[in-house]
């Protein structure tokens, strides 16, 4: 049997031994809603939260924040409990979406009210204010009022505010939301050195693939208030476990038995893959190694092979994506010209090839 690498939920890092970082357990029951999800992170860790819409991210970073109370578990910050502690005297820094900066104060008075709200007198605050404004390239924007500010500004200026407090817990709410996709771009670069400067645990909550994995070094995904899978953004795209991951990025999954070369899958049909195992497994392929065809196919390389009909068709980049309904359910990726020649429609019928190289299995 190949020996397979290490599958991502098992690779979840820990708080260090001496109990630094983060360790929680939020329970959080909203109405029929409940979050369980347990999070665990080490000084310097960037975790992102990932999940769809109405997962339980948002639910986790008020939990965190202390702007909702635990109906059971706990929540550890370097050892120390942070139950019970009203938000503003936790050692936490927030981010929010639309960055919620004082518009009647100037972004110097804004990055200032975190240090002063810590405790600092007024003149290290604006001390403190001024540096931070620095290191975000800001120093020249100091004395204007956020409406003057640009969505990027703002943001560096809401993560000064929550930064200059020295949080032991940087929390971060859809960050790059409120920005066009420009703009976009040369944020997510810049909140990465960011992060990567900063010592203590970042958590941060996207439904963004791609800000999610530039940003985190781990990525804890979250469906129906569990976490589903946790890992690198790598072990993450190579080892779906959920068809919600699968898709988020772009592959084909499917569960089943494996015995040798072949895959019986839970969907149906059996599949012969490049890895021999045994037990349950996951098969994945990507659209892209799908291929169509009119007329079934002669030949004996084609041993993957499934009579589908066209269920729906649109552009993906400069290629279109067609999905796939019959024996195998499946999306799979061709050229304009191929897609013409094919005469695809929805409700044609096609046959679908992959070769076993292109499959890749791992256990479930
Ligand atoms: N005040 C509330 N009372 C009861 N249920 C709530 C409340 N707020 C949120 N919920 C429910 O909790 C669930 C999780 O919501 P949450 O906002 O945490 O999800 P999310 O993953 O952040 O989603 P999104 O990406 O859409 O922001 C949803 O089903 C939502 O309807």
């Amino acid at each position: 049997m190949t020996q397979i690498e290490k599958t991502a939920h098992d690779d979840g890092a820990a708080p260090t031994p001496t109990g630094e970082g983060l360790d929680a357990r939020l329970v959080v029951q909203r109405g029929r809603f409940r979050l369980d999800a347990t999070l665990k992170a080490a000084p310097g860790d960037v975790v992102a939260l990932l999940g769809p819409n109405g997962a339980g991210k948002t639910t986790a970073l008020r939990a965190l924040a202390g702007l909702i109370p635990l109906t059971e578990g706990h929540l550890r910050l370097d050892g120390d409990s942070l139950e019970g502690m009203p938000p503003e005297a936790r050692p936490v820094g927030v981010v929010f979406q639309d960055y919620l900066l004082f518009p009647h104060l100037t972004a110097l008075d804004n990055v200032a009210f975190g240090p002063r709200c810590h405790g600092a007198t007024k003149a290290e605050s604006r001390a403190q204010a001024t540096e931070w404004l620095e290191r975000m390239g800001l120093a020249e924007h100091a004395g204007a009022k956020p409406r003057r500010l640009s969505g990027g500004q703002a943001q560096r200026v809401a993560l000064a505010r929550a930064l200059a407090t020295h949080p032991r817990l940087l929390l971060l709410d859809e960050p790059l939301a409120a920005l066009d996709a420009r703009t976009r771009l040369d944020v997510r670069a810049q909140l990465r050195r960011h992060l990567a400067d900063f010592e203590a645990v970042a958590v941060l909550v996207t439904h963004d693939p791609l800000d999610a994995m530039v940003l985190a070094d781990r990525l804890i995904v979250i469906e129906e208030g569990r976490v589903v899978q946790e890992g690198t953004p790598g072990d993450i795209a190579r080892h779906p476990r959920t068809d919600y991951i699968a898709h988020l990025v772009g592959l084909n999954l499917y569960p089943g038995q494996a015995e040798g070369h072949t895959v019986r899958l839970d969907a149906g049909p059996a599949i012969t893959t490049a890895e021999e195992l045994t037990g349950p497994v996951f098969v994945t392929f990507p659209p892209s190694a799908v291929t169509l065809h009119r007329d079934r196919p002669t030949g004996a390389s084609a041993r993957n092979l499934w009579h589908c009909e066209v269920a729906g068709l649109e552009t993906h980049g400069d290629q279109i994506r067609a999905a796939l309904t019959g024996e195998l359910p499946l999306t799979a990726d061709l050229t304009t010209i191929a897609a013409a020649e094919l005469g695809l429609h929805p409700g044609a019928a096609v046959w679908a090839t992959v070769k076993a190289a292109q499959t890749h299995a791992y256990p479930a």
